[in-house]
This record gives C-alpha cells, structure tokens and sequence, in this order.
C-alpha cells in the first residue's frame, strides 16, 4: 500500500511521517509542555506503585500483559505513563497511543478522566473515537486516543500495520468480545510488520497465562487492586432483611429487584444506586415499577437508565451528581460493568443475569437469551462499587448460585453467527480461507460454523466459489452493519430509494419503538397504523422515521412530542437512528455508491427518485435479504385432524417457523402473497419465531433474486419449484427484463463510471410500474406436489 493511501490512526488524515529535524521540534516542544503543566496524580492508586515496572516491561517486551485487580489504575494511568516517560524522555513525537475499550461510554468516560488528571494545559493531548462521536486529540506525536475496538478494526483497514502508532493497549481483553479476539489477531500481524509497534494487553480476571502464550509467551505483570470495603450481601440475606422466599430462576424477578431498591432508599445510606439488568426491557420496566411506587412520588430520587442504545450525551447523565438530598438510581445493563467509574455509586444491585446471544448453526438462528453470569462478571459489577468510598453489593442470587457460576463468560466468537466476522476476514486478510485465518483466533470457532458463515455469504452473492469478496461484497464490506442489510443499502443506491432503507438499516439495528412488556399492545397498535396495507415491518420502520424526520422539521414542539406518543417511538433511540443514517450514508460514499453522502438523505436526489413506491422497496429488500424467503401456505390440518382452511401455515428453508408477536404479519390470514421475507429470527421454547417480515410480490422473486445465475430457483427441499403459469411471451418478456435488470447491477457494480443513468432510469420506472399495476397473488402458483 502506498504511504499515500494510508491514514493518520490518531487524526483519520492522511497519514506523513515527521521528517527527523520535525520529530526533534515537536519532541522539545512537548517536553516544554509537560514540564511546565508537571501533571500530578489526583490520588494514589496501586498502580503508580507499578509504574517503573510497567514501563521497563513495555521497554524490553514488544507485548506484555497487565494483570491488573478492580480499581487498580490500569485504565486510567498505565496509557498515560507510557506517554509520559516518552515524551519526558526526549521522544513524545514518536509516542501514539491507541487505548480501546469494548464500549463507548468507557472510550468517552475514561478519556474526560485522563484529561482532567492532566490537566487543562495537556488535556489537547487525549481524544477519544467512537461509533458515531469523537474528539480527537489536536494532532498526531505525544497523543493519545480512547477508541472502541469496532472504531479501531475499521481504522485497520486504511493502515494495516499501524504506522505512526507506537502502542496499542487493549483494556479489558478478558471480556473475550469478539471484535477484541478479531483484534488480538491482527494485532499480531501488524506486530510482525512494524518494528516500531508495541502492544499492551490489560486484562482483569482472565486466563491470563493463556493470553501471554497466545502473544508467544511474553512478561504477565500483575498488579494488585484497591478498593474500599464493599460488604456482600447474598439472595438469602437481603430476603432475610425483608421477609421473602427464595427463588432460583435465571429470569430476574423484577418487583423484588424495585423492593430491593426501594429497601435501600428507605434504609441503606446515602449514595447513589447502581442496579444491573439484562435488558432495555428490564430496565424499563423497573422504572415504572419505581415510579408507581408511593415512596417514589415525591420526586426525590433521579432515576436514570442506561443502555447502549442511548446516544453518548444521554449516557453521560449518569456521571451527573444528583442535587443534595435526592439519590441517584441508575438502571444499567452490562454497559456499566467495566472500566466506568461513577464516583458517587454507594450501593451495587446486581440481578446476576444478562442477555446472550446464541447461535443455533442447524437452524441458522440465534437466541438472545438472559442468562447467569459468570463470576468474573460478579466481580466487576460489585468493583463498581467502592471505587470512591465504602459500599455494599446486594448479589440478588445466592451463594450457592455463585459457586455455580461458571469462572468466565463464554467467548463471544463461539456463539454468535460469524457473517460479519468473515467479511472483516476478508478486508483483513484477503488471500486466506475463511476457516484458517479464523483458526489463528484466541479460541477458534468450530470449522464447520465458519464454512456456513461462508456458504450464506456466497448465497447472497458477497463472496464468490473461491471465497474472494465479490464487486458486490466489495461495497458490502464498506457497511458498518449486517451483511444483509449492508446489501440492501447497496442496491437501494442503484434502484435509487436510499433514504427508506438506511431508516430500515438503522432500524434493525436499533428499535425505534418504546418496547416494554407493559407497552406491548400500544406499540403493536401504533405499528398497525403505520403499516396500514403495507404488510411490511420494514415499511413500519421507514414511515415512523420518516415521519419523526418530517415533524422535526417542520412540527412545532407539541408535535414533535405529539408524534413520538401516537406511535410510541423513543426520542432516544431516534436520534441514535439519525446517527447511523448517517454514518450508513458515509459508508456509501466511501463505497464509491453516491457522490456525495448528503445525496443520500436529501429527497430530491436521484438516489431518492423512488423511494415513495412501496411495492419497489419490499422488491429490494427482498433482493437483498433473499435467501431469507417464508413460504405461506394457506389450509392447516390440526393436530386433531380438522382442516381449517383460512389459517396459514409458515415455513422457510430451515423448516417450519411462527411469526413473532413483534410484526404486522402476525395473525393475518389475509397476506397479499405467497412469500415473505425476513431479516431476523429468533429461538424460544423450540420454536423458530421470526420477528419482522415484508410480503413479497412474486414478481420480485423471479426479476431480483438470485444475482449471479442465470435461472431463477426458487426451491425447498423435498419440495418442488415455484411454477410460473404464463403464457410463454409473457415469460419471455419477463426473462428479459430479468437479464436486463441484472445486467444494470453488474454494471453499476463492476464499473461504476460507465452508468448509463437515462438507460436505468427507465428500465427502473418500467419495474415500478410492473410491480404497482399487478396483482401479487394470483401469478405465482405453487405447484400440487407442495401439499403435504
Ligand atoms: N471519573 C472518576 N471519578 C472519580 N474517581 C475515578 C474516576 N475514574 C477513576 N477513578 C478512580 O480511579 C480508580 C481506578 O480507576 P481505573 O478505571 O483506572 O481502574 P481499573 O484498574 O481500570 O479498574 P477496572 O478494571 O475495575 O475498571 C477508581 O477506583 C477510582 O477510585
């Protein structure tokens, strides 16, 4: 790669190496500077005790591990030392600093905390890089940068080896995600192809043995913690204190987690409340069970949530000191769990559960199941307490539970699907198979689920037969999201109606709904509504964002909180959606889509030409979610043998599946089609419920799907073929247009600046007007073999 093309890591700009008399300067300058601002230490932590120890380590060893306890100072101080001791060594402008963290209100809220420590005369010097956010430090030489682990994955792309980075410390290795498992494997790479790269792994409860072997048996330097006491207090004592039974079941009873707060705000001392749960929907509901509570109308308790869903403002609330009197109460999920310091948290509620996903590969679904912990996440959820001052942890199971609890969480990457990662395999590390480069991961996954990863990436035509990324994948790869839905972003810029669909993209990404248990029906109604004749959940997600971006502009204050009620939408997670529209739009432009990514949000630009005609959108969305094809079949003979005509029956490649209460879809024996698809699918009591689905019209099957063949091929197994019955020009002219359509994609794909826009704008308003003006039932027969 020519130095040209590669970027800054610490400013995104191009990247230019100091020449030696400019390196010099910016050295003595930064010397200056430090010597004058003489940065103290706010307080002592363990380990500046440490400090000489760790920076020798680091010195003599291109890699070495920190085994550093809760509350030890790893976070905060080990990055800074290393800066430091360079830059008052005489060599700052050589020192860059990359610190990541699995999330970004520890990236944003550890980076404000080491600037503050420095000071305000270095505090220039910190920066931190997140999804969506970022402050970063005002140039490259004596920096340092806090960035998630997906911020840094993408940076490794335009700057493979690292150039011009002197460190990479990645904090809280043990958590075992799977972008930092993704991470420690290029990170060996890039070790081997810049001597100038050194990299620090710091990792609380871990296997830490394990890690250092995995960097070729480099030095483990352990650092003990500190904390102020923290007394446990086990299921069996708090029931004790407040006159309850014992109960042992991973789903967390929530009125006894609101009692337990409510226990605390009565009883316990003042300090704020850090109470942990599996989900949004827990937490939710945990509030409004709080706000019902008569020892709560007062109003003298701020309760804030905390999810990642929230934009990083709204997730800074929590750092807020409440006024005096009143006692915080924050609602966390596992976001909170590692390197975030609230200095006023007194008292830690842990419910001992949090939400996994899983990966059933035979059904190609996933559960986000609420699990138990594990004891390493026991023992960072209760060092969130005692970091300041004395605290308490109400364990919410009980001690027998713990001993249970398996040591440490199961790695991320043997649990989820691997799409995603094997696309991020193969910006990495073009040349090598799937199955190998993954086998140089800290814990592999099993051959046989990377295999699958890849036949479903070539099935949607992002690899090709010899695992390379296609022209299409090309694009794909440059889309922070899904796969999938990075598919249909890219055709949407070519069928032009981007704006829906990076609404739909965002959507699946984060709901936009207020969903809670309590709030099910309304926001089941407000989807009705929405959808109107639709049959689509995607077109649900496009008109509520739409709609919200409309009111913002032109709606007074009462409108826009007037619209967010009709439709039970959360502001939150709206704004977060605006955020990813437009990073999507970003992504698109990088891949060379559109022009300009403002393009893609303005509704006069070509690349919105269509985005009004509905039956258009579900045709591309079918396009690019296909395979993920339901077959609907209407007649279903009951268990007792009665046949009942009018009901549906449902089922997809993998067998048969139910539709989740969450869609439009459910329960309507009406669909205007014989087809759906879908996005995502989930795996509750052994059966496969799919929770958002859009009608297909037949004529998409056969003009979309299958990019890359020359026949359309519909199939299930056992089963036969979609029959066309057509006349045979109709089919004809039909399969024409089919190759013409497909021929504007290869085009638009392979070589992007010989577009013929007239020539497919026409062929695209033809199948607009094909779709908008033909029944999307009676075309497509199935053929008599398919009945059971
Ligand atoms: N924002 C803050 N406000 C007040 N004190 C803080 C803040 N951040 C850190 N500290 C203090 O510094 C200590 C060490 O924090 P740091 O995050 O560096 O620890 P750590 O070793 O990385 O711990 P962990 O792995 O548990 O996150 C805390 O226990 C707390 O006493």
């Amino acid at each position: 790669m020519e130095e040209d093309f590669i970027t800054d890591a610490i400013t995104g700009r191009p990247y230019r190496p100091l020449s030696e008399s400019e390196a010099q300067q910016l050295s003595i300058h930064l010397q200056e500077r430090w010597n004058r601002a003489n940065p103290e230490l706010s307080l002592e932590l363990p380990v500046d005790a440490h400090c000489q120890h760790v920076i020798s380590a680091v010195q003599t060893s291109r890699v070495v591990v920190i085994a550093g306890e809760t509350g030890c100072g790893k976070t905060t101080r080990i990055p800074r030392f290393l800066l430091e001791d360079r830059v008052r060594g005489g060599s700052g402008a050589e020192c860059n600093i990359l610190v990541t963290q699995p999330r970004r209100i520890s990236a944003v809220s550890v980076a404000h905390r080491v600037a503050q420590e420095m000071g305000p005369a270095l505090k220039q010097s910190v920066g931190y890089q997140v999804r969506l956010e970022s402050r970063l430090p005002e140039h490259s030489g004596g920096a340092m940068l806090f960035l998630t682990v997906g911020v840094l994955l993408r940076k490794l792309k335009s700057n493979p080896t690292l150039k011009g980075i002197s460190h990479v410390v990645v904090d809280e290795v043990h958590e075992r995600d799977i972008n930092t498992d993704l991470l420690l494997a290029l990170l060996r790479t890039s070790l081997n192809e810049n001597p100038d790269l050194r990299v620090v792994l710091m990792s609380a409860t871990g296997d830490n043995q394990r890690l250092a072997q995995y960097f070729g048996g480099c030095p483990i330097v352990k650092v003990p913690g500190f904390m102020h006491p923290v007394r446990d207090k086990y299921l069996e004592d708090v029931l004790k204190e407040m006159g309850r039974r014992c109960q042992n079941d991973a789903t967390p009873d929530l009125d006894l987690v609101a009692d337990v707060i409510e226990h605390i705000d009565r009883c316990g001392e003042p300090g704020a409340v850090l109470c942990f749960l599996p989900g949004w929907q827990d937490i939710k509901a945990v509030q409004e069970k709080l706000e019902e509570k008569p020892h709560f109308s007062s109003g003298s308790q701020m309760i804030l949530p905390l999810h990642s869903s929230l934009s990083v403002a709204d997730q800074q609330a929590v750092f807020q000191r409440p006024q005096v009197g009143q006692r915080k109460i924050v609602l966390a999920t596992n976001i909170a769990e590692t390197s975030v310091t609230i200095d006023d948290i007194v008292h830690v509620l842990d419910a001992g559960t949090h939400k996994e996903q899983n990966y059933d590969p035979r059904t190609k679904v996933s559960c986000l199941d609420t699990v138990w912990i594990s004891r390493s996440n026991v023992t960072q959820r209760k060092g969130r307490a005692g970091r300041c001052q004395p605290g308490q942890s109400y364990h919410l199971f009980s001690r027998k539970q713990l001993e249970s609890l398996p040591p440490f969480p199961i790695p991320e990457i043997l649990r989820t699907p691997l799409e995603s990662l094997v696309v991020q395999a193969k910006i990495h590390s073009p040349n090598s198979k799937a199955v190998d480069f993954l086998s140089q991961v800290l814990d592999s996954p099993e051959p046989e689920s990377v295999r699958d990863a890849v036949q479903n990436l070539q099935d949607i035509g992002v690899l090709d037969k010899t695992e390379r990324l296609t022209p299409l994948g090309d694009r794909v790869a440059c889309m922070s999201c899904d796969p999938r839905l990075g598919k249909i972003l890219v055709l949407s810029s070519m069928f032009r109606c981007v704006l829906p669909m990076l609404s739909v993209a965002a959507c699946l990404t984060r709901d936009p709904f207020h969903n809670s248990l309590q709030n099910r029906a309304l926001v089941n109604k407000a989807k009705e509504a929405l959808s109107g004749s639709s049959n689509s959940d995607y077109l649900v997600f496009s008109r509520a964002v739409l709609g919200w971006r409309k009111v913002q502009q032109e709606g007074d204050r009462e409108d826009r909180d007037e619209f967010l009620e009709r439709h039970t939408l959360s502001k939150a997670s709206l704004r977060f959606i605006n955020g990813l529209i437009s990073q999507f739009s970003e992504n698109l432009h990088d891949a060379g889509l559109v022009s300009h990514p403002g393009d893609c949000q303005r509704h006069t630009s070509l690349y919105n030409e269509h985005s009004n005609q509905d039956e258009l959108l579900k045709a591309v969305l079918l396009a690019g979610l296909y395979p993920n094809l339901i077959q609907v079949k209407k007649g279903v003979v009951t268990k007792g043998g009665r046949f009942r005509p009018n009901s549906i029956s449902l089922r997809t490649l993998s067998g048969p599946v139910l539709l989740h209460r969450s869609s439009v879809n459910r329960g309507k024996e009406d669909l205007p089609s014989r087809w759906l698809t879908f996005f995502s699918a989930i795996k509750s009591n052994g059966n496969v419920f799919i929770r958002d689905s859009s009608a297909v019209h037949p004529l998409a099957l056969l003009l979309l799907t299958d990019l890359h063949g020359d026949k359309v091929e519909v199939s299930f197994p056992g089963r036969s073929l979609v029959r066309c019955e057509l006349p045979v020009e109709m089919w004809e002219l039909l399969w024409e247009l089919r190759t013409s359509i497909q021929t504007m994609l290869h085009r638009n794909l392979n070589s992007p600046s010989n577009t013929n826009a007239s020539q497919d704008g026409k062929l695209i308003s033809l199948l607009v007007e094909l779709l908008n003006n033909t029944e999307s039932n009676p075309l497509v027969h199935s053929s008599d073999s398919e009945v059971d």
